[in-house]
């Protein structure tokens, strides 16, 4: 079975409270970007991840993958499985790679194997592999709150939006970004203001992260900047970084900027 996990933005992003299990409560929405990686999961003699695209630093024993298939495997009598990854979204990037790969690895052996699981109970197991993860069993917009793992649906079209990604080159460790946030009360209602106008939303919505990280990475308050000069809606960053983005109304409004080799970028349609 190949299957495309795709990665995610976030549109607004708050630390509400620290959690007496040491993560944060947020409150932030997800959109799914498609941006995607390739996943092949075939029954096999023996267990075996191989891996192409984007190096993935760490052993593959704790690929996200693999991790997925032994959740399962612990409560259903999986044969082995050979995997190949193929990877192109970037890491520690904030776009929520690792955690698309891990949901579409349980929902594709849920299918390979027929599981008959619910998507709750699927969610259920993508929690225990990252707070991220379990937006993409799903996969649609969603407003995400408390590990940003429990959501609500939300009316949001941003069919036919364009987008700009730009990766800078820089690996952001989510716990590390976390770790120089103070948490705090929202400014504004995030539900309320993305129902606003995408004009308004520059000086409506915004993303913890952005202020925490800037003394460390001014550039990503530069690449924001250089998206809304060449004619962003609105530009953020996502997640934790260090991707930042633009929302653009058409494709033919998406810009061309001169940026060094080594970033990486994505840009079409939402
Ligand atoms: C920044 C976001 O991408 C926004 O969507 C996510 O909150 C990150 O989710 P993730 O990468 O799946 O993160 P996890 O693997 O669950 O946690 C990594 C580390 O981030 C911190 N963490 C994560 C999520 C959360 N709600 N509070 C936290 O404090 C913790 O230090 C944790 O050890
Ligand atoms: N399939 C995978 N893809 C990417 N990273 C993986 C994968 N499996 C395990 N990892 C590990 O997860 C780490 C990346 O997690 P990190 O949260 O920093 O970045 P991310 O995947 O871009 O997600 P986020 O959007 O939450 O920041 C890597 O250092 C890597 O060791």
């Amino acid at each position: 079975m190949l299957v495309f996990p795709n990665a995610k933005l976030n549109l607004g992003l708050y630390i509400t409270s620290q959690r007496p299990d040491g993560f944060r409560n947020l409150e932030s929405v997800f959109v799914p970007l498609p941006w995607c990686d390739a996943l092949e999961i075939l029954p096999a003699a023996t267990n075996d991840l191989t891996l192409s695209g984007i190096p993935i630093p760490g052993d593959p024993a704790t690929n996200l993958c693999w991790r997925a298939y032994e959740l399962l495997k612990a409560d259903f009598n999986l044969p082995p499985v050979q995997m190949h990854l193929h990877k192109t979204v970037p890491i520690g990037a904030g776009l929520g790679g690792g955690s698309g790969d891990a949901a579409f690895a349980l929902r594709a052996l849920t299918e390979l194997f027929e599981l008959n699981l619910t998507p709750e109970t699927l969610e259920d197991y993508a929690r225990r592999l990252g707070s991220d993860c379990a937006f993409f069993i799903q996969n649609k917009p969603v407003f995400a709150y408390e590990k940003g793992d429990v959501f609500e649906p939300i009316d949001l079209v941003l069919t036919g939006m364009a987008c700009k990604v730009i990766y800078p080159d820089l690996h952001i460790s989510t716990a590390e970004a976390y770790a120089r946030v103070k948490p705090q009360a929202p400014r504004h209602d995030l539900r309320q203001s993305l129902a606003q106008p995408i004009e308004q939303w520059r000086s409506l919505i915004s993303n913890d992260f952005e202020d925490a990280l800037a003394p460390h990475y001014p550039l990503l308050g530069e690449l924001k900047q250089a998206l809304y000069d060449a004619g962003a809606s609105y530009a953020s960053l996502s997640g934790s970084g260090s991707a930042v983005y633009g929302l653009f109304p058409g494709r033919e409004n998406l810009p061309q900027l001169l940026l060094p080799e080594a970033y990486q970028v994505w840009d079409g349609i939402l």
